[in-house]
């Protein structure tokens, strides 16, 4: 499985989920690589901004972003090895993220059952960005879907970013919630049409202000609390920011 790499080994982290409706729950992450969005204010870009890689930006790319080696930033790991360093947490929960895992589920299939073998109490939740279809088996082996569909704040066009199908497949899944990352009255407008669109009930809604500092967190956050309470959706903060900082591996 191709894997983000953090110092070196495979960026595999025990820490507090720091967003979503379990945050402040400890945890223990698995980063992916490999995204097939660009967001344009993603923090780890260090998962798809490879060399070579085109951005799929509109023009105004992010220039503070600096491309990486893909050898540098990732990692190919056995799921057996995968299995290995993750049950020698004693933390029961595991949250998979990416860059976008439902690139990798197959993978992901034999982690989880590889795991739950060993203690049949592992709960998953996965991080995704909505655009890919979960398979049957993957969706019915995870316990909770943390969906963040990408807004036009993000840069990218909305044939890219937008995915339907898959979007009414959560909509109706009851493990599935939606994390929209936010600035501003632009993106709340937004949020309201795109889950008129997608048939998203409010209380599926989580919004999340954009930031990668508790100042940024602020400045964008303060401006969403307001229209969560007009909306009946749950503001969401990004706790490990707030305590540890735009690092790697918190
Ligand atoms: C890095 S992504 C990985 C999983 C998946 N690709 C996705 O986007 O959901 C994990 C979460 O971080 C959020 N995120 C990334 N950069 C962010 C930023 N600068 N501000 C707020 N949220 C951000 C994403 O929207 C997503 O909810
Ligand atoms: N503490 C912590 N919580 C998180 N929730 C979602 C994250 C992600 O990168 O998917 C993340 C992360 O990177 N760190
Ligand atoms: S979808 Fe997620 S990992 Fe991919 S670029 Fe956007 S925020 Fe980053
Ligand atoms: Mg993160």
């Amino acid at each position: 499985m191709l894997l983000s790499r953090l110092n070196d080994g495979p960026e595999i982290f025990f820490t507090l989920q720091g967003e979503g409706v379990s945050a402040g729950l400890p945890a223990v992450f698995i980063r992916a690589a490999l995204c097939n969005l660009h967001c344009r204010w993603c923090d780890t870009d260090h998962t798809w901004n490879f060399e070579g890689t085109p951005w799929k930006h509109d023009k105004d790319a992010d220039p503070a972003y600096r491309k990486h080696r893909k050898a540098d930033v990732t990692i190919e790991v056995p799921v057996a090895e995968i299995v290995a360093r993750l049950s020698a947490f004693p933390c029961r929960r595991v949250i998979l993220t990416g860059g976008e895992p439902l690139l990798q589920q197959e993978a992901w299939l034999e982690v989880i059952s590889g795991l739950r073998a060993i203690d049949p109490g592992y709960v998953f939740e996965v991080e995704t960005n909505g655009t890919r279809m979960p398979t049957p088996e993957f969706r019915a082996a995870v316990n909770q879907f943390n969906v963040s569909p990408k807004l036009a704040n993000s840069g990218m066009e909305a044939r890219t970013r937008v995915a339907p199908a898959v979007l009414a497949l959560f909509a109706a899944e009851p493990k599935a919630w939606f994390k929209f990352v936010a600035r501003g009255p632009e993106d709340v407008a937004e949020i309201l049409e795109f889950t008129a669109e997608h048939d998203i009930p409010a209380g599926k809604v989580l919004v999340m202000p954009e930031g990668r500092s508790a100042a940024e967190l602020d400045r964008h956050g303060l401006a969403l609390t307001g229209p969560c309470m007009e909306h009946g959706w749950r503001f969401c903060d990004r706790l490990h920011v707030r305590l540890w900082g735009d690092k790697r591996g918190v």
